[in-house]
Parts: C-alpha cells; structure tokens; sequence
C-alpha cells in the first residue's frame, strides 16, 4: 500500500487524464545505485508538467539476484539465505544513504518485514523443491517494491509532493500464451481510479513489471515488463508523453559497434520502431508499443547518462519529416542484421499447383517447435526457401525428410537442402511504401561491394525488405547499404597526390574548413591517402589532417600508387573518389585517363596534362565529355584566379574568343614588378622562388615554358589544336645554364648573367618602359606567343604590383573593351584555395546544397 494516504475528500477527486501527465520509465541501470537514483530524481523534479507518473525497475541486478534464491531454494541449496541478506544489505544501504529519519525508518521496517516474508516462503519452496509461476513472480516483483519506494521518499525529501504505488493494486493483466500477457484495460483503469481517489498526488512512483491476474494473484508482465507498464500507464492516463530512460542516446540506424557512421534517428513510426525491434534494434519490445500506439502518445527514448541527447521519438508517423542530415529522399530508417541463420530450400517440381504443400511443410518444422524468420517463394512454386535459425536446422531437415520421404523418393521433391552459415539484412522504413527505387539501391549498394544475395522477402507493407546473405558478408553488407542511403551523396573519398608546397597547403586548409563544411553545406570530405614519390599515408576512414605530417611519419608506408589508388578508390562505402594531382610529374598526368574510366573524379593544378601531347590531351576531354567523372584544372592558369572558369562561361554561353593576352606568370610578374634597379635580377629570381612562386624547378618560369603551357591550355580550352612547340617562346634562362643538373646549380651560377638582364632593364627605362613577360593566344589567327616585351609605364602591365597576374579576354562580347581578371596569380594559398574551389565545385555537382 501506498505509505502517504490523503485523508481530505478522497471519494470526489476524478482520475485527471490527458495532457497534463507525462510518463517515465527507468531502468535498472538508472536506478543501480544512491548517486543514479539522486539523479533519476533530479530528472522527475526537472520535467515541469503538471502531473507525473514514474515507472521503475528494480536496481540493477535485483531481479536476476531474486531469479536465483528461487533457484537456489528449489534446488535445496542453503545458500538462498546468504543471498536473501545480500539482497536486504543493498537495499538498506542505499536507503540509509539516501532517506531521512522518518521515511527512513518506516522504509526499512518494510523491508524487513517483506525479507522475513520472502524467508519464509523460500523455506517452503526449499521444503517443496518447487516454486509455482505465481510464487515466482510474486518472490521476484519485490525488487520494483523496493525501488520505488525509495525514489518516492527521495523524491519527497526533495520537496515534491509524491506517492508510490504498488502497481498490483492497479494493473491488471491476463495470461496470453508463454512469456505474454494481455492487459485488461477495463479493469484497470478502473482500480488505477479508485487508487487515485485514495492518493490524488501529482508525481506518482510506481513499480515496473508487476501486476495482478484478475484473480489478484501477483504476476509479472515477463520480458522488458517495465516498458510494458510504462506504455500501459501511458495509455490509462493519456499521458502527452512516455518517455523511456536507458543507457543509449536513442535508436541507430545500424548498430553503431558494426557502423562507425550509424546516426541516432530524430524520429521512428510505430511501425518502424516495432519492425526494428523485431531484428534486435535495441528499441521497444513490439508489444511496449502497441498501449500507447492506440492513443498516438509519442515514446521518447533517451540516454540517462547524456541528456543533452534529445533521443529517438517514436510517434504516429514520420513520412513527411526530415531527418536533420539525412538525405532528403532517404526513405529507409534504419537496418539491421539477425546472425546465426540457416536456409532451407524444399525445391521439386511435385509441389508446384499441389495446394497443401507449404502447410505440410510448416506444419513439419512447428513440430519440432523451429522458429520461422523469413520465407520466400517464388510465385513458379518450385521450392519453398525460408530461414530458421541455425541451431534448429538439423531438426527442421530431419522432420521435412521424414515428412515428405514419399515425394522425395518418387522424385517430385528433389531435395530438402539446408545452407548454413547465413544471416538476414533487414532494411526497415515507412517511406519504402511510397518511394520507387529503394530495393534498387539497396541490391546496386551490395551488387558494389560484390556481396551475393542468397534469398529475399518483402512483405506487401513495404516496411521492410529482408535478404539473406553470408553470415562473412553480413556487416560489410550492412555497412554498404547503411552508407549508400545514410552517407550524404557529398560524402567524397579524397586521395592527395604530392604533399609539396601547394599539396600539403591544401591539406591544412581542408583541415581548417572541414567542419564548416560537413555542418554547413552537408559536404563530408575524407582524406583516405596521400602519397609523394617515397611515403604514401593510407586510412580506411579518413587521415586526421590535425595530424597528417606525424601520421606520415610514424604510419607512412613505401608509396605504391596502384595500391594508393585501391585504397582511396576501393573503398565501396564511400559514394564519390576524387584524386587531387599536386605533383607537376608528367607520369601522374599519364594516369588521368584510365582514372576517369574508373569512374574517378580528378582535380589538379598540374599543366602536363592539359599542355602535353596534343592526341592525349584530346582523348582526356573526350573521355571526361564520355564519362560522369569530372575533371577540374582552374589553378593551371591563374592559380586561383578564375581565368579557367571565365573562359569556359564565355564559351559556353555561345561568346566567340578572339583574342587572350597578358602576364600569366606569377613569378615572371613578381620578378619584373620588383626588377627595378634595386637588386639584382638573380636576388628577385630567389625571392620568387622563396615566395612559392615559381614552379618546383624555376627553369620553368625563367624558361617561359610555364607560360607556354598556360598559353597552350588557354588556346586549346579555345578550340585550337596547337602543340606545345608551336609556341614560339623567348627563355631568360642563359644558353649555358639549360644544362645545369639541378635548380640549385642553375640559381648558383645565375649572378653570373645578372649583367645582360640589367642593360635589359635600364635600356627599357631610358624609354620610359618596362620590361614585362606576356603570353598571347590569337585564337582568330590560330596561333600563340610568350615573349619579353616593352611596355610604356601607363600600360595596364606595368601596372601591377607582387605576383599578380593579368589576363584580358578580348570576344564578340566584349571587344571594345576586353574582359579582364586580374589579382596574385601565383603562390601556396591562393593556389591551394583555387584546388579547393574546385573540390567544391566538385560536390555542388554531385548535388550540395548551395
Ligand atoms: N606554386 C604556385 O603558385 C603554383 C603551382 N602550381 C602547380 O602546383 C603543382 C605543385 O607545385 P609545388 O607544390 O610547388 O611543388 P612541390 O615540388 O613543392 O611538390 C610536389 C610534390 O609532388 C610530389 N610528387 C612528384 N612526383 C610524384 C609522383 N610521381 N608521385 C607522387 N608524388 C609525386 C613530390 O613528392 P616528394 O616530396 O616525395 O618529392 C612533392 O610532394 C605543380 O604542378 C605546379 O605547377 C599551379 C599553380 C600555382
Ligand atoms: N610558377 C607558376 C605558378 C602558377 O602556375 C607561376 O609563377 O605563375
Ligand atoms: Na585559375
């Protein structure tokens, strides 16, 4: 009996029902100990609704301690008394941890008077060797007494008003086969009515998992009975919510110890909630589901032990809502595997038109009291297939045998054949009724990661697809389809080729955005390789770019660039691979190809691609124009500067080129911008270089071979078909130093020639000119130049100032006056933000949101 009766106007007060009441259920970890159950009170003070009704479970242990004495004392085993003390130790002693005087006391005279109780019945069970169904669960159900009991008193001490209530004295519940029992909601909202009258108290503690048969005899609501009492309270009150406390922040979409990526899921249907329930999700048992569901009160699951997690809500529908970072047409909620299976294929040509069959089989494999987990048959009627689990199969074979042992031998049924080893992947969601495509996904994710499909079933509710498939492939299965509907499609496997001065610059700046962009833009870029020419670093996950540089050297391995792309690309959870070339090696380049038709994106700064040889410069844009894999270059001219983009926007919107000229040399333009009397020319040469200028071995930039490339990109994006020695080009690189064997000799021996470059110079100032290196692509003639030039000091060229560049689009458009970008068009920042722009552009194609 509750221990605070309220004596004033006990028979007019109403069972409130309705909004006001908010339901919570903890469970035996939440009450395991004093601190949990401070906290659990903490919770029930917190929630500010008008009424509410608390269900707990006994402390944690308890009821496998109180299973036990009835075990120990039906098996005549003395030490059921030791164990009843231990039992009484734990309870008084969270009590005196917990309670004050009054309360105190009055609790611990009832526990001592339950124990004494408890000891005697336990001796007759020890006398009897036996303990009846309602002995049992009347001897196990004082764990929930217990429980609540202290929480009512703690919760009191805390200044709430609040009674306990031993929910035998309310719920009602009748025998429903083994291990259920049916509700009798009639009757007990009826006695929850009279208790209320007696105990009108706005917070109520109410004991988890026990009940009473109509005939008042103590019984149990048997597995997860107190989620079963809360769902039930939840419907007698109309409770505006039930909220069940555990120790997970919710449900997952996968289990989260086989799918590092399972997300816990904003909201679950009923429906859904009771199907992933039934493949082991750990959610409700299907059954806590079904009290609340006819009234539409929504269930929140939420994590005791992190309450900031707002939990998993399941309520009458969640079709129309969107979960916060899944994407929009994601119309599976989750998945989830059953382990331990066989198949079992009866196949004959006798059974097919033969009505009976399948009854005849079923009938055989619930004799020998098997499970049935999944069943398909094809609409031929050839063979029934259906799963059951492993441990049952050789029983289930046998009696089909015996069973069917005439048809087999006559040779209308070839064969009862049994495929062990097998496990169900279950895809579960409401949305899969409505939406076309889903199965095609799911078998497309698993066709991918190269896992066979052993059977199917898809009932005609459409909340679920089940398949069978190797118990080896079942979590790569789960984890290839879990990405495939739950990875955004903006999640893209990066590989970065040379961690140089712009490769490791773009890695930093990767690092420094990364989480922007992931929250912002739903863009999840992961790093799975980076590889010089000596070291590769490989991750199946992603490199933790805070970290790359010492990851490189502890965890490096002997680069491999087959391997290095396997691994980036090889990876079949993740939807899009793109390399980053950022080596100016030409062999690299050579690989372009073959990574498109591998239906790998590709992105680069480096120009041998675009400027090498004519033929494989025009079979890379045919493929890449052929293939869905995209290929981005905007920082081979420019750098980060938009000059790649502009011209393919004029182009595209049907402008007409004409003419491009300008200085498309950062390290020319820095070298002639500070060439001014003041140095000599080889000192500006080792500033440029120390700038991160010039190319990896300057010679290229003094050669003007650089801008010749760049020329040459321009004029083919242009639709010329120039080779790279069509260009004519003036080097500043001295006759003598072509030769030299490295940068370094060349940059050493260059004062040498300082000389020649200053006549240069001051020839040009005694005109009133400067010197400037300009690149020009005459598309109207077909042609292309890079020389030194002179320009008058009010020239738009001599005008710039450090690395700038300057390039000037002279079209059908824009002939009066030329379209020009101009701004720093060399250097380690703007050039790795010009690669990055494009990886972006990368993932706005693949669908980010702008
Ligand atoms: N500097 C700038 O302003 C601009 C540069 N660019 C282009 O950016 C690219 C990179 O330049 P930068 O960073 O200065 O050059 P670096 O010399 O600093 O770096 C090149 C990187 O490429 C690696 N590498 C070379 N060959 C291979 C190979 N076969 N396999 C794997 N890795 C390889 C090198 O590895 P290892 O260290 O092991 O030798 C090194 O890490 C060049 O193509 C350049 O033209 C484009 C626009 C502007
Ligand atoms: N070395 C190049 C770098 C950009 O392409 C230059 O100086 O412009
Ligand atoms: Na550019």
């Amino acid at each position: 009996m509750a221990d605070v009766v309220r004596e004033t106007s006990i028979e007019k007060v109403q069972l409130p029902k309705g909004e006001t009441w908010s339901v919570h259920k903890f469970g035996g970890t939440c009450v395991g100990s004093s601190d949990r159950l401070r906290n659990v009170a903490e919770i029930i003070q917190d929630d500010d609704s008008e009424r509410k009704l608390v269900v707990v479970s006994a402390m944690s242990k308890v009821t496998d301690m109180m299973y036990d004495l009835i075990d120990k004392a039906q098996s005549r085993d003395d030490s059921y008394i030791a164990a009843l003390d231990a039992v009484l130790e734990k309870h008084r002693l969270t009590a005196l941890d917990l309670l004050q005087v009054d309360d105190l006391a009055k609790f611990l005279s009832r526990l001592h008077h339950d124990i004494d109780n408890l000891k005697a019945m336990l001796h007759a069970i020890y006398i009897a060797g036996h303990a009846t169904e309602s002995f049992t669960d009347f001897v196990v159900g004082h764990g929930e007494l217990w429980s609540a009991q202290i929480l009512a008193s703690l919760v009191r001490k805390n200044g709430t008003d609040c009674n306990w209530m031993d929910a035998r004295e309310v719920l009602i519940v009748s025998p429903a086969g083994s291990n259920h029992v049916d509700p009798d909601y009639l009757e007990s909202e009826k006695r929850l009515e009279k208790w209320f009258s007696q105990n009108p108290s706005r917070t109520i503690i109410a004991t988890g998992f026990i009940a009473s048969t109509p005939q008042n005899i103590p019984t149990t609501l048997k597995r997860d009975g107190s989620d079963f009492s809360a769902a039930i309270m939840g419907a007698l009150f109309r409770a505006r919510q039930v909220t069940i406390w555990t120790d997970v922040d919710g449900v997952y979409s996968a289990d989260p110890r086989k799918v590092s990526e399972a997300v816990v899921l904003k909201t679950l249907s009923y429906q859904e909630a009771w199907e992933m329930s039934y493949f082991g999700a750990n959610v409700l048992h299907p059954r806590t589901i079904i009290p609340v569901m006819q009234y539409e009160i929504p269930i929140v699951i939420r994590n005791i032990f992190n309450l900031s997690a707002p939990g998993t809500m399941i309520c009458r529908s969640s079709v129309n809502e969107l979960e916060e970072g899944q994407r929009l047409e994601s119309s599976v909620k989750g998945f989830a595997t059953i382990d331990h299976l066989a198949l079992v294929n009866v196949e004959g040509t006798g059974m097919a038109g033969v009505p009976g069959t399948a009854s005849a089989i079923f009938a055989a494999v619930k004799d020998v009291g098997a499970n049935v987990i999944m069943i398909s048959q094809a609409s031929s009627e050839h063979s029934v297939c259906f799963a059951v689990p492993e441990k049952e199969v050789g029983a289930v074979a046998k009696a089909l045998e015996s069973r069917f042992r005439q048809a087999l031998d006559a040779g209308r049924l070839s064969q009862v054949a049994v495929i062990p080893n097998c496990s169900i992947l279950a895809a579960v969601g409401q949305k899969m009724a409505s939406t076309p495509g889903v199965s095609a996904t799911l078998f497309n994710a698993l066709a991918k990661a190269n896992i066979n499909v052993r059977a199917i079933a898809q009932g005609c509710s459409e909340y679920n697809i089940t398949l069978v498939v190797k118990r080896e492939d079942c979590v790569r299965a789960l984890r290839a389809v879990h990405s495939r509907f739950y990875l955004s499609r903006t999640t893209i496997a990066m590989g970065i080729i040379g961690p140089g001065l712009i490769g490791s610059t773009l890695l930093d700046q990767l690092r420094d955005q990364a989480a922007v962009l992931k929250e912002k833009f739903k863009i999840d870029l992961r790093v799975m390789g980076i590889t010089g020419t000596k070291t590769m670093l490989l991750s199946d996950t992603s490199i933790d770019l805070t970290k790359w540089r010492e990851l490189q050297k502890e965890k490096g391995e002997v680069a491999d660039l087959e391997e290095f792309v396997r691994n980036v690309h090889g990876n079949h959870f993740i939807p899009n691979t793109v390399l980053v070339d950022c080596t100016s090696d030409s062999i690299i380049a050579s690989h372009y190809c073959n990574w498109l038709r591998r239906g790998i994106h590709l992105i680069t700064p480096n120009k041998k691609a675009n400027s090498g040889p004519l033929d494989q410069y025009l079979r890379l844009r045919a493929l890449q124009r052929k293939s869905y894999a995209h290929y981005f270059y905007e920082a081979t001219v420019g750098a980060g500067l938009p000059i790649i983009s502009t011209l393919q926007g004029l182009l595209e919107t049907g402008d007409k080129i004409l003419l491009i000229e300008g200085i498309f040399s950062g390290t020319l333009s820095y070298i002639f911008n500070n060439f001014i009397g003041t140095r000599a020319f080889s000192e500006v040469v080792v500033e440029a270089k120390e700038a991160g200028y010039t190319e990896p071995d300057p010679r290229d930039d003094l050669s003007g071979t650089d801008v010749a490339r760049k020329v040459i990109i321009l004029a083919r994006e242009s639709g010329l078909k120039l080779e790279l020695s069509d260009i004519p080009v003036q080097s500043l690189v001295p006759e003598l130093l072509r030769g030299c064997a490295s940068a370094e000799e060349y940059l050493q021996q260059l004062p040498q020639y300082d000389h020649d470059m200053s006549k240069k110079r001051q020839d040009a100032e005694d005109q009133g000119e400067v010197l400037r290196y300009v690149g020009v692509v005459d598309v109207a003639n077909k042609k292309g130049t890079v020389e030194l030039g002179r320009y008058k000091k009010d020239h738009p060229f001599a005008q710039l100032s450090g690395s700038d560049n300057i390039i000037a689009f002279t079209t059908e458009r824009y002939k009066q006056q030329p379209l020009i970008v101009r701004g720093p068009g060399a250097g380690a920042q703007v050039t790795a933000g010009g690669i990055f722009s494009d990886i972006l552009r990368l993932a706005s194609y693949l669908g980010a949101p702008s």
